[in-house]
């Protein structure tokens, strides 16, 4: 078997496509939407992220306020910015480039941002809302995963879905969406204190890999026809991205997400989606 490839950046390029009509729709309005960024660091990786966050909005036709921070700034240098963000009426929705510098309390720094303008769904309000089954921004990596899954038609209501990981940006959240009414899938949470996690791989219909540990989904460790999607980002000496999902996993899998090419793009497509629906619900669209 030759797994059917999750082609993430093919699937964002379409739903980036829908997108510029509803903000050349807004614009008419006279509504502009702009997404804010704050980068603190020289981390090169969140640099590249937040710099392809800022093409795609060149992209679709959103503006785009870019914030920056050495890595020796202070939890209130870092606070103030996003103050300055929340009050500034040109910027719609932004986000706060995660991980933040060893020292600096992110909780704070993400409570602090206005729930209304909250581009990557990571606030407090909003992540209860996600709890309580109440419309709010979906956090942006775990909503690529769905639309991706949706998209190539992967079976979901009533898998066994298996998901490695428990990190804010994507396991905490994850587990949520899937186990909505909507998606209906059983879900498993696996993370380092799992005892037995190959036992728990080898009955999954459908695996997300979110571990941050390279190649750590094997072949012999997937049921034949799963759909497998790598989130996992680890870097080799030369720079390159090495997933959590070994690529033999395409000889056994049904469907395979690419690493890059997966679910990266999507999770810059759901952040452009977060903020055109932000921007509709200040003009008073209904969709
Ligand atoms: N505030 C946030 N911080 C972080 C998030 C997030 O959703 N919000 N997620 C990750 C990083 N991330 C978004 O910020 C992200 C990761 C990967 C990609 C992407 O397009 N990757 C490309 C490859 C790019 C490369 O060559 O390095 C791909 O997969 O094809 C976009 C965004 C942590 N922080």
């Amino acid at each position: 078997m030759t797994a059917q490839t999750l082609d993430g950046q093919a699937t964002a390029a379409e739903i980036k496509s829908d997108l510029r009509t509803r903000i050349a729709d807004l614009k008419a309005s006279g509504h502009l939407p702009g997404l804010g960024t704050l980068l603190v660091g020289e981390d090169v990786g969140s640099q590249k992220y937040v710099a392809g966050k800022h093409r795609d909005c060149a992209a679709v036709g959103i503006a785009s306020i870019q914030r920056e921070l050495p890595a020796s700034a202070s939890q209130e240098e870092i606070e103030a910015v996003v103050r300055e963000l929340n009050d500034d009426p040109a910027c719609t929705g932004y986000l706060v480039q995660l991980p933040l510098p060893r020292g600096i309390d992110a909780n704070r720094v993400l409570q602090l941002i206005d729930p209304v303008k909250d581009a990557d769904g990571l606030h407090p309000t909003n992540l209860g809302r996600l709890v309580l089954n109440e419309p709010a921004p979906l956090p942006c990596t775990p909503n690529g995963v769905i639309q991706l899954l949706r998209r190539f038609e992967v079976p979901i209501e009533g898998a066994e879905v298996v998901v490695v990981g428990r990190g804010v940006t994507v396991g905490r959240s994850l587990p949520l969406l899937l186990s909505r009414r909507s998606e209906n899938a059983t879900v498993t949470q696996c993370h380092t204190g799992t005892r037995d996690l190959a036992a728990h791989l080898r009955r999954a219909d459908i695996v997300v890999a979110a571990a941050g540990v390279p190649h750590l989904v094997k072949p012999e460790l997937v049921k034949p026809g799963a759909a497998v999607l790598d989130v996992g980002v680890s870097r080799d000496e030369s720079g390159r991205i090495v997933g959590d999902v070994d690529p033999a996993v395409a000889e056994v899998a049904g469907w395979l997400s690419p690493n890059p090419r997966g679910v990266g793009p999507m999770t810059r497509a759901m952040l452009l989606t977060n903020v055109v629906e932000a921007a509709e619900r200040a003009a008073g669209i209904a969709r």
